[in-house]
């Protein structure tokens, strides 16, 4: 039997529950919401009641062995057109993707046992071969200007992503950082809004005006990294149809220039987004487009109130409540929501499946409804989680957010003695833009104090600088105006400074996902990068952890007479 992906059945019982419904993160405490809202966070939150262990929790297509169930449509046409290739792409978009069941087989590890894939989504393998941006039948118009900024062919995640956002699927976007995620979900949206939309025949009649995409982002650098993505596809001319609505920028300002500008893209942190719609001066109940960009971290509990709002009111009619059983419906037919990060915890997937509609995961070469996917349960034992095997889900989804060509190697040093490391490790790899990451913020200032005493060019970036400072050494570091940026974790998500060829941690990550994240900063878009982490001696069992859960050799190395000297590979426990 086979089912279209946009088949309505299953959503008539998702119709009751999932808009009107609203789960944040794990961890939502009822105490902090109102009745109503506490009551349909219960209906949502009763739909899965395993609990997954966030940190060990990652889930990929890989890690449930979905990627090898994607079942692609080449056979079945190489049969009907007797092997000869589609005429074009644009022919193969017409294809809707469509979901077949199968037996559902028993996996190996424990954790997999229970994740089992009820269904697959059988697609069009050209979909994901695309050479061009014709191939993915993006208009002319936004073509040119792509071409323009030497943009001329799209990666693996944009060729799987825009067709399926095109179609208009909810989906939740995971790729390894640096993949391009970025225009992966904003050129879909700008071939439907904008000057640089594909034409239709409704255009005259079209009398929607107003914000009709909202885009959030958790921290202000990333929003304003998103604006200028957009600002570079619009052109010079439109580039007042994005607006910024950051954090630690003047807000009145941010809502006269929405007054004025009427742009048709907002990018914010969730804070001051929130804001300025309660504030009566952000309209959004005609958005057709909600971007929850590093959505694992949007989902965190500090953001539950700001999330909340922007959930609630992006893309719902007016008049329409959210007890009004029309609330849903409407906000269905107005608003698609796509979620993008490297690292997909389950409570995303939970999350998506709340707030979507027949929502798809998306990766580069594979897409799947997100409805097969089922919780697993954390059965981990000790012995499952150290397991090196290649389909311990934990470590493949930690895997997966990684960029394939990078080197991570570690180094011990004391304390004392870890910037003299630092400074040659930078030397013996003669890396030119270098990110150092802390975990506090007090002690960036001294790293940076002690490397321009000894000659190396270099900045602090943190939360309490303000907003002009953060945007002024960030520019200052993309110019290589200066060498080594000492930083937290502020910058580990979604920053994008392609030219980084090595990121060293400092102080220890806290745990996998935020050492991959980190890691992320460097051999973005398939260039090579280089990460080292300096610890204590007593720490060296946290790399070997993270190794295991990483499963990617971080090789024991040393800087010694201007060289990287790595030393005897350990056994992988
Ligand atoms: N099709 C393309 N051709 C050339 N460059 C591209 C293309 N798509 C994206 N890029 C560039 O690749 C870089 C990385 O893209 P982006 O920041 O979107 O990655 P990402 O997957 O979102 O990373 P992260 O997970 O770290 O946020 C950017 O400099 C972007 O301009």
């Amino acid at each position: 039997m086979r089912l279209t992906v946009g088949q309505v059945h299953r959503h008539v019982l998702a119709l009751a529950s999932s808009r009107s419904c609203f789960v944040l993160g794990d961890h939502l405490p009822f105490r902090m919401l109102s009745l109503p809202r506490a009551v349909r966070f219960h209906l949502t939150a009763w739909h899965d009641t395993q609990t997954v262990e966030d940190k060990n929790g990652l889930l990929t297509l890989a890690s449930l062995e979905v990627q090898n169930k994607v079942e692609y449509g080449k056979k079945e046409r190489a049969t009907r057109t007797g092997g000869t290739k589609p005429s074009s792409r644009a022919s193969a978009l017409n294809m809707k993707p469509k979901v077949s069941s199968f037996n559902a087989k028993p996996v190996k590890s424990a954790l997999l046992k229970s994740a089992v894939l009820k269904k697959t989504l059988k697609i069009d393998e050209s979909l994901f071969s695309a050479k061009s941006f014709e191939e993915l039948g993006l208009p002319p118009l936004l073509i040119d200007r792509l071409n323009k900024e030497g943009l001329t062919a799209p990666t693996e995640v944009q060729s799987a992503a825009i067709p399926i956002i095109s179609q208009k699927h909810d989906a939740v976007i995971q790729s390894y950082t640096g993949s391009g995620k970025t225009l992966a979900y904003l050129l879909p949206i700008l071939s439907e809004i904008g000057p640089l939309k594909r034409p239709t025949e409704q255009d005259s009649s079209d009398k929607r005006s107003g914000v009709e995409a909202v885009i959030v982002a958790p921290s202000r650098e990333l929003g304003m990294q998103i604006v200028r993505e957009v600002e570079k596809i619009l052109g010079p001319n439109d580039k007042r149809l994005v607006q910024q609505l950051v954090g630690g920028a003047n807000r009145s300002r941010q809502e006269e220039a929405l007054k004025k500008n009427k742009p048709i893209i907002v990018v914010g942190t969730p804070g001051r987004i929130s804001e300025i719609s309660a504030a009566g001066k952000l309209h959004t109940h005609s958005c057709r487009f909600l971007v929850l960009d590093e959505v694992d971290q949007l989902l965190s509990f500090n953001y539950r109130e700001d999330m909340h709002r922007i959930l609630e009111h992006v893309g719902r009619k007016s008049g329409t409540s959210s007890r009004d059983i029309l609330g849903p419906l409407a906000r269905r037919s107005e608003r698609q929501t796509i979620l993008v990060s490297a690292t997909i915890p389950f409570s995303v997937i939970r999350a998506a499946r709340s707030w979507g509609h027949d929502p798809v995961l998306v990766r580069a070469m594979s897409v799947v409804p997100l409805d097969s996917i089922t919780v697993p349960r954390p059965v981990l034992s000790r012995t499952d989680a150290n397991s090196n095997s290649p389909s311990n889900s934990v470590n493949q989804a930690a895997v997966d957010s990684l960029p394939p060509s990078l080197e991570h190697y570690y180094c011990t040093s004391k304390a004392q003695h870890k910037v003299d490391t630092l400074r040659r490790c930078i030397h013996a790899l003669e890396a030119q833009t270098v990110i150092a990451f802390m975990n506090n913020t007090k002690p960036l200032k001294d790293v940076v104090f002690k490397l321009e005493a000894r000659g190396m060019k270099a900045a602090e970036l943190h939360g309490d600088l303000g907003k002009l400072a953060r945007s002024t050494v960030l520019k200052k570091f993309k110019d290589g105006e200066f060498r080594v940026l000492v930083t937290n974790e502020l910058s580990a998500r979604g920053l994008d400074v392609p030219e980084c060829d090595l990121v060293i941690n400092l102080d220890l990550p806290t745990d996998s996902t935020h050492y991959a994240h980190r890691a992320g900063r460097t051999g973005r878009l398939g260039r090579k990068g280089t990460v080292v982490t300096i610890c204590e001696d007593t720490e060296t069992f946290v790399v070997r952890k993270m190794r295991k859960q990483l499963a990617v050799p971080i090789k024991p190395c040393e800087f010694t007479e201007g060289k990287l000297l790595v030393h005897k590979e350990e056994d992988v426990e």
